[in-house]
C-alpha cells in the first residue's frame, strides 16, 4: 500500500532514521532484527525447499547485517538445518548489543550450529576448503549492509572473493556486500548474489538485482511522525577539517521600527543550534537592540527605520554570501517594506537560494499571490504559516480535525498544489508538506505543548528551520527537524520552568537539551 509519507526506495540514511524513529516509538532495534532474521529464513527455506538434511553456510560481518545473519542461523537451526557460521573478525569487536546477543545464542544452540570467528585470512581460506563449506546447499552473505563505508577492507574483502568463487547459490541479506546501497556503485568488488532479501523497502541504488522486499515491523508511524531519527540526521557532523563558515552561514532579514525581538529570537535560536555565522540585517535604529542579545551575532543596519527598495542591493549582497536566508520576522507592514519584500522575493525565487519566509513575510506573500505577481513557489522556499496565515495565501474553508491525519493531509495537499514549495502548517499537530508534480509527501509532528502558544515561539521555529537549511539539509528535512526540535524545546522549557514559558526559555535550554539527547 502506498501512503502520502511513503518513499518508493530508501537510502542508508533513511534506514537509520526509521530505526531511530521506531526506537522513539518504543520498538527496540532487536525486535526489528528478529523480524528480519525470521522473514529471511522463511523466504530462503521455501525458495530452496530446504529440509532437515540441508546445510547452509552463513558469512557474517561484525555490524547489524552480520547480526541478521546470526539470527537467520538460529531460525534455520530450529528447523533442523545444519548451519556453518563464519564470523569475519573477533567476536569482541561485534558492534551492537543485538548482534552480540545473537552471537551468544548461536554459541549456546550448538546442536545444529557450528560457529567460527576468524582471526586471519589464512584461517578463512582453510574454512572455505572444509568439507562442510564444499558440500553446503547454499551460502548466505551477511557481511555488509547499509553501514558500508569506503574501500572494502580485510578480512571482508577475501570473504567476498570466497563467496563469489563458490558454485553455491548465493543469497545476500539486505544489500549485496560491497555495493553502495544509495548509488548501486561497486568501488572494488561485491557479492554476485542470485537474489537479495532486502528489508522494509528497496534500496535506492538497486537496479538490476533480483530483490525480495521483506517487512520487518517498522511501523507506519515511524515514517509518518517526525522523530529522533529525523533530528539526528539533520544535525550533521562537522568534518574535522571544516573552517569557519562551512557549518552554516545564515542571513536573517527582519525587524522594523516596531519590532526588534522577532529577528533576534530567530537569530539566537540559529546560533544556539551551533551554526558558524549569522548576520542579522535589520532596519536602521534597532541594530544595537539586536546586538545586545549576543556578541556572537553580526548585525548590519539598513538605510532607514523600515526596509525599503534602497535596502535591496545590500540584501542581495548578503544573500549571495549566505547558505540560507530567513525573511519575515518583525518586518512590519510599512508600504515601502512591502515593495522591498516584493522585489526581494521575486529575485530570490529566481536564484533558488534556500529561504524561509515567516510571519509578516507570509502576509506579504499572500498579497503577491492575490495580485498574481507570483504563480508558484519553488522547492527551495519553506513557508511556515499557521492556519490563518495560510488562508491569506490560498483560499479554503475548514479542514478536517488536526488528528484526522489521512483526510486532513489529502485536503491540505489538494489546497497547496496551487502554490507549490515546502509548507509547514503549524497547529496542534504540525503538517510538513512538500508539493511535487511527481508525488507530494507529508510528515506530521506531534511534539510540543499548549503552553507554546505565546509570542516568539514561531520566531524560534523559523530560526531553527533556516539554521538546518544553512548546514545543507533539504528544505523539507529542515522543516521536519526544526518543528520536531521546537516542540521538544517547548516541552523541556515547561519541565524546567513550569507552565509559564517564553521563547527565550526554549533558546536557553537548546544546547543542554541536545547534549542530554546525545545529538
Ligand atoms: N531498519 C532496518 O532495515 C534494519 C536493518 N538491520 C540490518 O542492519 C544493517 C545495517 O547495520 P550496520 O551495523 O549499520 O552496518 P553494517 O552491518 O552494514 O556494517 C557495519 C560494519 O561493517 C564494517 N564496515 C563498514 N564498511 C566496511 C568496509 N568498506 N570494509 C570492511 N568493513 C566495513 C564497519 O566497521 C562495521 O563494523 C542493515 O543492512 C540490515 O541488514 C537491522 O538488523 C534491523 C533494522
Ligand atoms: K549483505
Amino acid at each position: 500500500m502506498s501512503f502520502f509519507f511513503d518513499k518508493d526506495t530508501i537510502t542508508a540514511e533513511d534506514v537509520s532514521q526509521l530505526d531511530a524513529n521506531s526506537a522513539s516509538l518504543g520498538i527496540p532495534n532487536g525486535y526489528l532484527m528478529e523480524c528480519a532474521g525470521l522473514q529471511a529464513t522463511n523466504k530462503i527455506y521455501e525458495h530452496y525447499k530446504l529440509n532437515s538434511s540441508s546445510s547452509v553456510v552463513i558469512m557474517c560481518g561484525i555490524g547489524n547485517n552480520g547480526g541478521d545473519g546470526l539470527c537467520i542461523a538460529r531460525h534455520l537451526a530450529t528447523r533442523g538445518i545444519s548451519v556453518f557460521v563464519i564470523l569475519l573478525g573477533d567476536s569482541i569487536h561485534i558492534r551492537t548489543q543485538e548482534s552480540r546477543l545473537n552471537w551468544e545464542l548461536v554459541n549456546t544452540l550448538t546442536l545444529k550450529i557450528r560457529s567460527y570467528s576468524i582471526k586471519n585470512i589464512k584461517q578463512l581460506k582453510t574454512l572455505c576448503k572444509s568439507e562442510f563449506f564444499m558440500n553446503a546447499d547454499i551460502i548466505i552473505d551477511a557481511l555488509l549492509g547499509t553501514g558500508v563505508t569506503g574501500k572494502i577492507r580485510e578480512p571482508i574483502s577475501t570473504a567476498i572473493d570466497m563467496i563469489n568463487q563458490s558454485n553455491l547459490p548465493k543469497i545476500s541479506i539486505d544489500v549485496p556486500s560491497g555495493m553502495n546501497p544509495d548509488t548501486g556503485q561497486i568501488t572494488e568488488k561485491s557479492v554476485n548474489c542470485d537474489f537479495c532479501i532486502t528489508f522494509h523497502a528497496k534500496k535506492k541504488g538497486f537496479a538490476n538485482i533480483k530483490t525480495w522486499v521483506a517487512p520487518i515491523g517498522i511501523p507506519l508511524e515511524a515514517s509518518l511522525f517526525i522523530g529522533d531519527g529525523d533530528l539526528r540526521s539533520a544535525i550533521k557532523k562537522r568534518d574535522k577539517d571544516f573552517h569557519k563558515g562551512q557549518y552554516g552561514k545564515l542571513l536573517v532579514i527582519g525587524g522594523s521600527s516596531s519590532y526588534s525581538g522577532a529577528p533576534s529570537l530567530a537569530a539566537m535560536s540559529a546560533l544556539e543550534l551551533g551554526i558558524d555565522l549569522c548576520i542579522c540585517f535589520v532596519p536602521k535604529g534597532i541594530g544595537n537592540v539586536v546586538r545586545s542579545f549576543s556578541p556572537n551575532l553580526i548585525v548590519q543596519e539598513g538605510v532607514a527605520e523600515n526596509f525599503s527598495n534602497s535596502d535591496f542591493l545590500q540584501a542581495k549582497k548578503l544573500s549571495n554570501w549566505a547558505d540560507a536566508v530567513l525573511i519575515g520576522p518583525g518586518l512590519g507592514k510599512d508600504p515601502k517594506t512591502v515593495e522591498f519584500f516584493e522585489k526581494y522575493i521575486l529575485w530570490i525565487l529566481g536564484k533558488k537560494i534556500p529561504c524561509v519566509v515567516d510571519a509578516d513575510g507570509i502576509k506579504m506573500l499572500g498579497k503577491l499571490f492575490k495580485e498574481s505577481k507570483i504563480a508558484r513557489l519553488t522547492s527551495s522556499i519553506v513557508i511556515t504559516p499557521h492556519m490563518e496565515e495560510l488562508k491569506s495565501i490560498v483560499r479554503f474553508k475548514n479542514l478536517p480535525k488536526f488528528d484526522e491525519i489521512e483526510k486532513r493531509t489529502k485536503k491540505l495537499i489538494s489546497i497547496l498544489e496551487k502554490i507549490g514549495g515546502v509548507i509547514l502548517v503549524k497547529g496542534v499537530y504540525d503538517y510538513v508538506i512538500k508539493i511535487s508534480k511527481k508525488r507530494s509527501i507529508c510528515r506530521v509532528n506531534r511534539s510540543g505543548c499548549p503552553e507554546m502558544a505565546v509570542g516568539g515561539t514561531g520566531d524560534v521555529l523559523a530560526g531553527l528551520t533556516s539554521a538546518f537549511l544553512s548546514i545543507g539539509n533539504s528544505p523539507f528535512n529542515s522543516a521536519c527537524a526544526a518543528v520536531y526540535l521546537n516542540g521538544l524545546l517547548g516541552e523541556s522549557a515547561k519541565k524546567s520552568y513550569g507552565p509559564r514559558i517564553h521563547a527565550t526559555d526554549m533558546i536557553k535550554n537548546l544546547k543542554s537539551f541536545l547534549l542530554f539527547k546525545k545529538f
